[in-house]
């Protein structure tokens, strides 16, 4: 303010008979601006992160085997915190409030559901009625638990500890013996269970394998969010280079989430792709190294040997590596998957099992019998499509959703 126009106010105040205090406050554009905090526009963070929708067709590739840094998108998403689903957003005034998004306990539960159906609402009507619950009862229940996917050899070990307990007179009525069975499914799963942490070793190496269509690529997608979600640095290995989509599938993810890719020609050697991303991922500090690899070995010895040369490319590079090779089966698939894990565990030292689209299928049964027949530990389920539908397998919840 000019200094005239300051004592001109001061002399009208006297006038006035009001205190100095009380001089008008000056304009805004008359504030100084040094020593003031500007508020920051504030960057919208992403909504969610959906599956990758189909991108168009990438360029054409060189006959050069490309090593693709993925330019950093402009947004925050790819360093932002992992975080549970959303909490429900509030319904508009319109709508009815059930309409709010479920929990994950909810989700599990309503995925479960045709599994439930499957083995809890049979068991219910096996134990309808029942006044007393004896060595017939368990001969009825074997059978429900071996069409449902629980396997021979885990249903076998299973009825043989209810018949021992049967005869300890621990089974007394139908709630009893539901309350046995929800107990002894749990110790099954909880026997083997470990989740999978990737700490510890930088890079820490994930190799993902599996046969075609189980879900491995979206999986690889979604732990690469998980993990970038917690601020670690990953690095997507397309070792799939049977098909094209593949990669551009993996390289849409890495975008998505910020995840560095690299990635050959379609054809190319896999072991050539791992060779590359090994050195990428030593010389990038990268924190976790994701590997997908094709899943059309049609014989046993096929997928031995791709397997042995993956691995001896790999550990020149990384002795250690990989920390976990992990296992996607389609649960839906039911008996398949189980078979699956047989040929795998033999050919390719599984570590853990994702068991996907449990959602919609009636065969969840499977998860206890690939864990427990196979002594592997199930590090995650997968419920849905999207993002957060990949879960850390966790027993208890697991069994509660079931049984509920
Ligand atoms: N409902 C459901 N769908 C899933 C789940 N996981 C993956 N999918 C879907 O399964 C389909 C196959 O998934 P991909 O990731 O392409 O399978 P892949 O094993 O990589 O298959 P290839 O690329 O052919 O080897 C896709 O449509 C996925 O969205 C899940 O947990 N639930």
């Amino acid at each position: 303010m000019a200094e005239e126009n300051k004592s001109f106010f001061k002399g009208l105040f006297k006038k006035l008979g009001i205190g100095a205090a009380e001089e008008p406050a000056e304009t805004p554009e008359e504030q100084p601006s040094q020593g003031v905090e500007q508020q920051e526009p504030q960057q919208e963070a992403p909504t969610s992160l959906q599956p990758p929708v189909a991108e168009p067709p990438a360029p054409a590739q060189s006959a050069q085997p490309v090593l693709t840094p993925v330019p950093e998108p402009p947004a925050p998403a790819p360093r932002q915190l992992w975080t549970e689903p959303a909490a429900p957003a509030p319904a508009p005034v319109s709508e009815p409030a059930e309409q709010a998004k479920p929990s994950f306990f909810d989700r599990l539960k309503r995925s479960l559901s045709k599994t439930h159906e499957t083995i809890i609402g049979r068991v219910d009507t096996l134990l309808l009625g029942k006044k007393e619950i004896d060595t017939d009862t368990l001969e009825e229940l074997e059978e429900i638990l071996i069409t449902a996917d629980l396997g021979v050899k885990t249903t076998v070990d299973l009825i043989r500890t209810l018949e021992q307990r049967l005869k300890r007179d621990e089974l007394q009525d139908g709630a009893a013996l539901k309350r046995a069975l929800k107990e002894e499914i749990q110790l099954r799963l909880l026997e083997h269970h470990a989740p999978l942490v990737v700490t510890g070793k930088k890079p820490f190496v994930i190799m993902v394998i599996g046969v075609n269509g189980v879900g491995k690529t979206t999986t690889i997608g979604k732990l690469a969010a998980r993990y970038a979600g917690e601020g670690q640095k990953v690095l997507l290995a397309a070792a799939d280079t049977f098909r094209a989509a593949a990669a551009e599938q993996l390289e849409t993810w890495a975008k998505r989430v910020g995840a560095d890719i690299v990635r050959h020609k379609e054809g190319a050697d896999p072991s050539a792709v791992v060779f590359d991303a090994c050195k990428a991922a030593i010389a990038r500090g990268t924190d976790v190294l994701i590997i997908d690899t094709a899943g059309r070995m049609h014989t046993k010895v096929n997928l031995m040997e791709e397997m042995k040369k993956i691995r001896r490319v790999l550990t020149r590079e990384i002795p250690d590596g990989p920390h976990e090779t992990l296992l996607v089966l389609d649960a839906a698939t039911g008996q398949n998957a189980l078979s699956q894990a047989k040929l795998f565990k033999e050919a390719a030292d599984v570590t853990g099992v994702v068991l996907t689209k449990l959602d919609g299928s009636a065969k969840g049964g499977i998860v206890v019998a690939v864990s427990h027949e196979y002594a592997l530990p199930v590090r995650f389920i997968g419920v849905g499509e999207s993002v957060e539908d990949l879960r850390a397998f966790d027993p208890v919840q697991f069994v509660d959703a079931l049984f509920q």
